[in-house]
Parts: structure tokens; sequence; C-alpha cells
């Protein structure tokens, strides 16, 4: 009896549960399709608005402006690197009357200095003595000193002294020392048609890779074709240095593998030079220590392959004025082993001895034909004897 109400209980027990499970799942699958169905009717894709086949509105009838303003110019971004435009470079001409602020400011106490000396009333020895060492600090060397002051002896002797008269005998006899006479003109031009072929030596770091970027600005100003050859093959970012320059002014530059020959690569620049029919190939070689042998010897190895297909027309020597007497024995070296024909002498503004002209052209017999005054891209000028003394006496 106890047995049968007790199944009879979990019979009704069984069948409780068995319909809330029911109830339950009834409720949920119903609670599903529901949200199946608003899912279903966020992402449904709304259907396409019908084309807008009106024609546009002006004038009066134009409907108003959207509510969110146009950009303006200030909005927008901008690339960091402006888009590369090609420079035009300053002429030459005229580029010594900017630069000589910056000469006479290096230079001043030389001159000054000179003047204040030959202007006094009485110009007695030991006024002569200070002159020359005046002179022999500048770098203007001993024998070009001795030889000045003799002039000048003679003439103040002769014409007498005082301001001017003392000003007008010093600046004459600077211009003479520096010598007018010598050709400074740079042979850039075509000849037979082949382009002309400037090859730039010296040591390291005296700037021949920013003499010839700047020197093929100078030429670009005349109108040039020109060309440079990246024959600095030692120094890892010499060459790009040497493209960065060539780009701005819109000029080619030949270049190959880093450490590679630079001889071949001088070869390359000139063969180039030939198919373009440039007016100008210029080549930068590494920059060697005039004690090494080897390195000396690799010059001439470059000038000859470079002979295999064109005439080398000029031999620039670069040398660093702010080296002074070190200057000298560099030039005397480099000219042991190949024919400079002209001489740069780079940081004329960052140095009070702006004799090393004088001596260094004594020294060679080569003139001074470039002058650097600057680390900006065209402070590269013609050197003018005339003009430097005028700026020397400022
Ligand atoms: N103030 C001044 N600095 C200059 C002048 N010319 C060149 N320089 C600086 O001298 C440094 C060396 O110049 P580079 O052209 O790299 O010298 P480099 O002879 O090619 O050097 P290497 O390839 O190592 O032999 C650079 O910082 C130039 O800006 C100049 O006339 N005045």
């Amino acid at each position: 009896m106890l047995t049968s109400q007790l199944v009879a209980q979990l019979a009704d027990s069984v069948l409780i549960v068995v319909i809330v499970a029911a109830v339950v799942l009834v409720a949920g699958t119903a609670g599903l399709v529901v949200t199946r169905r608003r899912k279903a009717e966020v992402s449904a894709p709304t259907p396409p608005a019908p084309l807008d086949t009106a024609e546009p509105k002006v004038g009066e009838d134009a409907e108003e402006p959207r509510d969110t303003p146009t950009r303006t110019l200030e909005d927008t971004e901008l690339p960091e690197e402006p888009v590369a435009t090609i420079e035009k470079p300053e002429s030459a001409q005229g580029r010594m009357v900017r630069l000589r602020a910056r000469l006479a400011r290096s230079q001043g106490s030389l001159g000054k200095g000179l003047l204040a000396l030959l202007s006094r009333d009485k110009v007695d020895e030991e006024a002569w003595e200070d002159i020359e060492t005046t002179l022999i600090t500048a770098d203007v060397g001993v024998t070009p000193t001795q030889e000045l002051v003799e002039r000048l002896r003679t003439r103040i002797r002769v014409e007498g002294v005082g301001g001017e008269q003392a000003r007008q005998i010093l600046r004459e006899e600077l211009i003479e020392l520096v010598n007018p006479a010598l050709d400074r003109s740079l042979k850039v031009s075509r000849k037979e048609a082949q382009p002309a072929v400037v090859l730039v030596v010296g040591v390291n770091g005296t700037g021949k890779t920013t003499t010839v970027g700047k020197l093929a600005r100078v030429l670009v100003a005349e109108d040039k074709h020109v060309v440079l050859g990246a024959a600095d093959t030692f120094r890892a970012a010499a060459a790009d240095q040497l493209q960065t320059w060539g780009e701005r002014v819109g000029v080619r530059t030949v270049r190959g593998a880093e450490g590679g020959d630079p001889a071949s690569i001088a070869f390359d620049s000139v063969k180039q030079g030939i198919e373009e029919e440039a007016d100008v190939v210029i080549v930068d070689t590494a920059g060697r220590l005039h004690t090494k042998t080897g390195l000396m010897d690799e010059l001439g190895k470059v000038k000859r392959v470079i002979e295999k297909s064109a005439e080398v027309d000029e031999v620039l020597l670069v040398i660093d004025a702010t080296t002074g007497q070190n200057g000298l024995t560099q030039a005397r070296v480099f000219a042991e082993v190949i024919d400079v024909t002209g001489l740069v002498l780079t940081k004329l503004d960052g140095t009070a001895k702006g004799g090393i002209v004088i001596a260094v052209q004594r020294e060679l017999g080569v003139p001074v034909k470039l002058v650097g005054l600057g680390e900006g891209p065209d402070d590269l000028a013609p050197f003018d004897p005339e003009q430097f003394v005028d700026a020397l006496l400022d």
C-alpha cells in the first residue's frame, strides 16, 4: 500500500518535471525565434535608394550646404617631404660681392692690421717688423712676405705716407702679390664633340664632395649640361651626398658599388657624359692622405683610365684653408703625382689666414680658381684677386 502511494507520488513528480521542462523548452525556442527575427531585421540590407536623376540645382534653387564644413587648407595634412623641385642656383657673377662681407669678416685683421701700421706718421723699424709678423701669421709665407715688405718700404719712402695713400699702395702691392696675370678660367666647355672632364682631388675632409656639388650648381647656372661621377667609393656616404647635390639641380650622378674600383666609376661617368653629349663631367675622388703612397698612385690610375676615352681638362686640388702650412705640404705631394691645373681653397670663412692663397699659388705655380666661403650651396665663388684684396681692406 505504502509502496503504491510512493510510486504514485513519484509519477506525479516526474510529470511535473516533464511539464516544467516542456514549458521552458517552448519558451526558449520562441525567444530564439524572436531574437533571430530581430537580428534578421537589423542586418537585412536596405534596398538601394532610387537614383537621383534630378538636374543639379543652382542659384536660389540650390540646396542648403552640408552641415559639415568643407575642410580648409589648414586642416589638410601635407606630406612631410615637399615634392622635389629643381633649384635654380645663383649665377657665379656677383657671388663674390655677396660673399665679400664674409671674407672681410674673417680676413679683416690681416688687412686692417697692415693698414693701421702703414698709416702711421712714421713707419719705423718696429712697425716694419710688425708688418712682417702680421703677414707671416696670416700664412702668406716667408718669401712672399719679404718681397712685399721690400716693395712697400721703397714705395712708402718715395711716395710718402698718409692714410689714403698708404691704403692705395698696400692695395696695389697685395693685388700684385696675388698675381692677377694668372689664368683662372675653368676649362669646362665641350671640345671636339667631347665633354670637358674635371677631376677633383685632395686630402680627407677638405671639402671635395661639397665643392663638386657647388661647382655643378655654378655650371648649371651657366646652362651647362653636367654629369657627376661618384668615384669616392671609400667613404660610404659620399656617393649619396653627391647624388643629393646633383638631384637638387637636375644633374645625373654615376655611381658604383661601395668599395668598388674608383677608376672604373670615373670611366663610366665619362662614358655617360659622352653619350648624353654633356658639356662637363665632374669626377669626385676619395680623400687620401698624401702620406699613403698606394692611394696616391691610385689617382694616377684614375686619370689614365679616363684618358682612354677623353682628355682630363682640369685637375682641381681642394685645400682646406684652415690647415695652414699642412695644406702647403699636401699641395706639394699631390702636385708630384698628378698635374694640378687649379686650386680650390675651402673654408676661407673660418680662418683669418687668407694669406694661404698667396703661399699655395707660389708653391705650386698654379692659380687659385675657386674659393669656398661657407657651407651654403652657393657659397663657392670664382677667385678674383682684386675683390679678394678689397675685402681684406674693407
Ligand atoms: N665653413 C665651410 N665649410 C665647408 C666649406 N666647404 C666644405 N665645408 C664643410 O667641410 C666638411 C667636409 O666636406 P666634404 O665635402 O664632405 O669633404 P670631402 O673632402 O669630400 O671628405 P672625404 O670624402 O672624407 O675626403 C663638410 O661639413 C662641409 O660642409 C667652406 O667653404 N666653408
